[in-house]
């Protein structure tokens, strides 16, 4: 058994548990059709995905996951602000949690696990998801890309977790669909499964060794049980 004496499930949010890429998107062409600029395809916004807002928004103002070095502050700044507002309002219309999501968390609950989130969305977009998709209440605790000083790959918020549960990392399993997760995990020196159906900027998630990978959500319960 790879996972022993886990009682912790720390999930990643976008490209983990719902597939946020439509809304994101959306929100994404809004702003550059704002600022005069040309959109881009879904397709492409999805391997854009995963270091928060801020960079997201950056690579789009890029037209690449590499940030042009000669992007504009102000102009960043202000694409920044559109887009919030533009997210803000259009949160949850075509996002959607992936097949079996929500009954797999469910029956882990049962089981006795504990469940948190850990994204590196901006936390204000968090719970209108959550109530949105009926995932609301399941989680314990719920850290958003701005609730602390850093967000994953770094490990501040898999550790500033596992002290507000009062639990080690070796209890946990950091779960997500990006090589953020997998090296915030490793950086905590916590145990984790990469998912391969979400944005891992078109990489193979396999590449950043979780101890596990799974293509399919529900699998989780027989992997960890
Ligand atoms: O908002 C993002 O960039 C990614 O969020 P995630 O950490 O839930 O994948
Ligand atoms: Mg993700």
């Amino acid at each position: 058994m790879k996972f022993e004496n886990k009682n912790v499930l720390l999930f990643d949010l976008d490209g983990t548990l719902v597939d946020s890429a439509p809304d994101l998107a959306l929100a994404v062409n809004q702003t550059l059709a704002e600022l005069g600029l040309a959109s881009f395809d879904q397709k492409i916004i999805r391997g854009w995905v995963g270091n928060g807002a801020q960079v997201l928004i950056q690579r789009a103002l890029s037209g690449s996951t590499e940030i042009s070095k000669s992007l504009d502050v102000e102009l960043s700044d202000k694409a920044l602000k559109i887009f919030l507002a533009s997210y803000e309002a259009n949160v949850c219309c075509e996002t959607k949690p992936y097949s079996g999501v929500v009954d797999t968390l469910k029956s882990l609950k049962e089981k006795g696990f504990r469940l948190a989130i850990i994204t590196n969305k901006p936390e204000r977009f968090i719970s209108p998801i959550l109530i949105g998709l009926g995932m609301d209440g399941l989680f314990e605790l719920i850290i958003g890309g701005d609730t602390l000083a850093k967000r994953k790959p770094d490990p501040l918020p898999l550790n500033y977790a596992c002290e507000k549960l009062s639990v080690t990392a070796e209890r946990c399993i950091m779960i997500g669909d990006s090589k953020n997760d997998i090296l915030a995990a490793k950086a905590a020196k916590m145990q984790s499964i990469g998912l391969t159906y979400g944005y891992n900027y078109g990489e193979d998630i396999a590449v950043h060794q979780p101890e596990l990978v799974l293509s399919d959500f529900t699998d989780l319960l027989s992997a960890i049980t």
